[in-house]
């Protein structure tokens, strides 16, 4: 039996039909399924990738940077589990951060940048297929358009750090069958993530990008090989895996760093910068807190920071002024 097959049997008995009453595909007709599901561009994020080619996507990490990245005119958002372990937890990317953290995360920033699709770092799921059914429904609730899904083993760790580990293919092929199960008619876009590139470095890029295929045949919208070391393996992965593409621009990883124009034709789509904001917010803290310590003040770096004004129009207060003496007329008006 072939790994596909294989995850496809683990579904449960009860899997026949899917949540929306749709039967589920055999495992043959899996991939001609997906590329029906691309043609209608079934989600937000397949009509953004239509429509523009390639998607630029900066990492957020919480409601205030999630606006910014919204406000700076970007179509897509991601919830980095890098950069939400950071700023939530003060700690590094080591499997600490768990999923309902993240989901509530997911709430706040969904909701305060409302007019561009999120999408979230979930990381391994949260543990096996039947977690994974949890945390992409906790997601979808929260608002988000998508998700990454990895195949690291718990305690996973950023994909650009050392010591990772994989589960196995078939494992991790079912639990991206179980998302596609539950994520139904949803418009919610499935990535799947393999970490397997670090774990060899002879046969490391093959078993990811074969891993990464067995995804996409599980029930993935895009693949993403996490962590490849230079442009010969950006174009391999571009050449030899199926469907949508994602690649991870980290500043200080592995892969060097490109343009969305120049991945585009090594044959990616989703671009994420998953750090930028959060290393822009550490090194613009950095710098004043040192003025502030060393001199008292920060009349001299004025310049350096947001205005009172300009962050108060950030962050939206004109409406809340307007809609507290829309409610003070009406409540006045009712007194009288
Ligand atoms: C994209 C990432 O997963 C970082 C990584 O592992 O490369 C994140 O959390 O931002
Ligand atoms: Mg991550």
């Amino acid at each position: 039996m072939s790994a596909t097959a294989l995850a496809i049997a683990m579904r449960p008995p009860s899997s026949a039909a899917s949540p929306t009453g749709r039967a589920h595909c055999p495992l043959g007709s899996l991939r001609r399924r997906t590329a029906v599901v691309k043609a209608v561009g079934r989600t937000r994020i397949h009509r953004l990738i239509e429509e523009e080619g390639v998607v630029l996507m900066p990492g957020c990490y919480d409601a205030l940077s999630a606006a910014i990245v919204q406000k700076s005119g970007f179509s897509v958002g991601f919830i980095s589990g890098y950069a939400v372990s950071a700023s939530l937890l003060g700690k590094p990317d080591f499997g600490l951060l768990t999923a309902p953290e993240m989901a509530e995360t997911a709430r706040f920033v969904c909701a305060a940048a409302p007019l561009i699709p999120i999408i979230v770092d979930a990381d391994t799921g949260g543990g096996n297929a039947l977690n994974v059914q949890r945390t992409v429904k906790d997601l979808i609730a929260a608002g988000a358009a998508g998700c990454f899904l990895e195949d690291q083993a718990w305690p996973k760790r950023c994909g650009h750090m050392r010591g990772k580990q994989v589960i196995s293919a078939e494992e991790h092929a079912a639990k991206i069958a179980s998302a596609r199960d539950v994520i139904g008619d949803s418009d919610f876009f499935l990535v799947a993530r393999t970490d397997a590139r670090a774990t060899s470095a002879k046969s490391g890029l093959s078993d990811a990008i074969s891993r990464a295929n067995l995804y996409m045949e599980a029930g993935a919208d895009a693949c993403f090989v996490e962590a490849p070391r230079d442009d010969d393996e950006l174009r391999e992965i571009g050449r030899r895996t199926e469907g949508y593409r994602v690649c991870n621009m980290l500043e200080g990883g592995v892969t060097p760093l490109h343009t969305p124009q120049e991945l585009k034709a090594m044959g990616f789509h989703l671009i994420v910068h998953p750090l930028t904001t959060l290393y822009a917010s550490a090194r613009a803290l950095i710098d004043i807190l040192k003025v502030l310590k060393e001199a008292g003040t920060t009349r001299d770096q004025l310049y350096e920071l947001a205005t009172f004004e300009e962050f108060n129009k950030l962050i939206g207060l004109e409406s809340w002024f307007e809609l507290e003496s829309r409610y003070s007329k009406l409540k006045s008006s009712v007194e009288v």
